[in-house]
């Protein structure tokens, strides 16, 4: 395992060689881009969806790892849905667990996770709910004590009807957020061998579609200013 990087390790200077940033989006990457103030941290927006990020930021740890100049560590950031109730809107989050929320089998008796179908742990991975390296998020949070922490699902598709909200409300009583890319930026730090943690700012309650409920710029100014505790 890579050492988390120094600074946000210890909440010390602003010096944070090796940290890569990774974003679904442009937009989102310029928003981070724009807190930062050390240089050395790398901002990359890799795609919207857990198989799209978890692929391209895999491609780029192995691409920075053969050039010699391996990155130290890896952050999931961006805009998320927030659970009502748990985290406002324009509020920011840090994820201590990355968890694939929609990994698994429905039955008649309802969701089961990925790792209760009875497989054997070695194509499991690390499980379908991956913690935040402790290291690594303690730095964020003394940065970021505002910052409301727990868990952050990933899902493929933004729940959208009250059925499903309250079904994931349910099943993850304690999440705060759902958003789409962590858990497969999470399996490739995991992979790497790479600390890695999830950072989302709220642009959204989760809830029926309802898109005049969105405050995109609202959260991509609160990433911009969350940004600051990452160099
Ligand atoms: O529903 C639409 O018309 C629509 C139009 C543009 C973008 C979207 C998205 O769902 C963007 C997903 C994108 O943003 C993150 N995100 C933000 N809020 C949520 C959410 O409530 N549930 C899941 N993901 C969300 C996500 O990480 C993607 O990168 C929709």
């Amino acid at each position: 395992m890579a050492e988390t990087p120094a600074s946000v390790a210890d909440a010390g200077p602003s010096v944070t060689a090796g940290l890569l940033v990774v974003t679904a989006v442009p937009v989102e990457a310029e928003a981070v881009r724009a807190g930062l103030t050390d240089p050395s941290v790398t901002v990359a927006p890799v795609g919207v969806g857990p198989a799209a990020a978890g692929a391209a930021t895999a491609r780029l740890l192995a691409l920075a790892e053969a050039a010699g100049r391996p990155y130290q560590a890896v952050i999931s950031a961006g805009v998320a849905g927030g659970f009502t109730g748990r985290v406002a809107v324009g509020a920011t989050v840090l994820g201590d667990r990355s968890i694939a929320a929609d990994l698994g089998a429905e039955s008649p008796e309802g969701f089961l996770p990925v790792d209760d179908l009875g497989m054997p742990p070695e194509v499991l991975g690390g499980g379908s709910d991956l913690p935040a390296d402790p290291a690594l998020l303690a730095g964020l949070r003394a940065r970021l004590p505002r910052a409301t922490v727990g868990p952050v699902l990933t899902v493929s598709t933004v729940t959208g009807t009250a059925a499903s909200t309250a079904a994931l409300t349910a099943r993850h009583p304690t999440a705060v957020a759902e958003a789409m890319e962590g858990y497969g930026v999470a399996v490739a730090a995991a992979q790497a061998g790479l600390p890695f943690a999830e950072l989302r700012t709220i642009s959204n309650p989760i809830g029926p579609r309802d898109r005049s409920a969105w405050r995109m710029r609202e959260a991509l100014t609160a990433l911009t200013a969350a940004a600051a505790a990452l160099g």
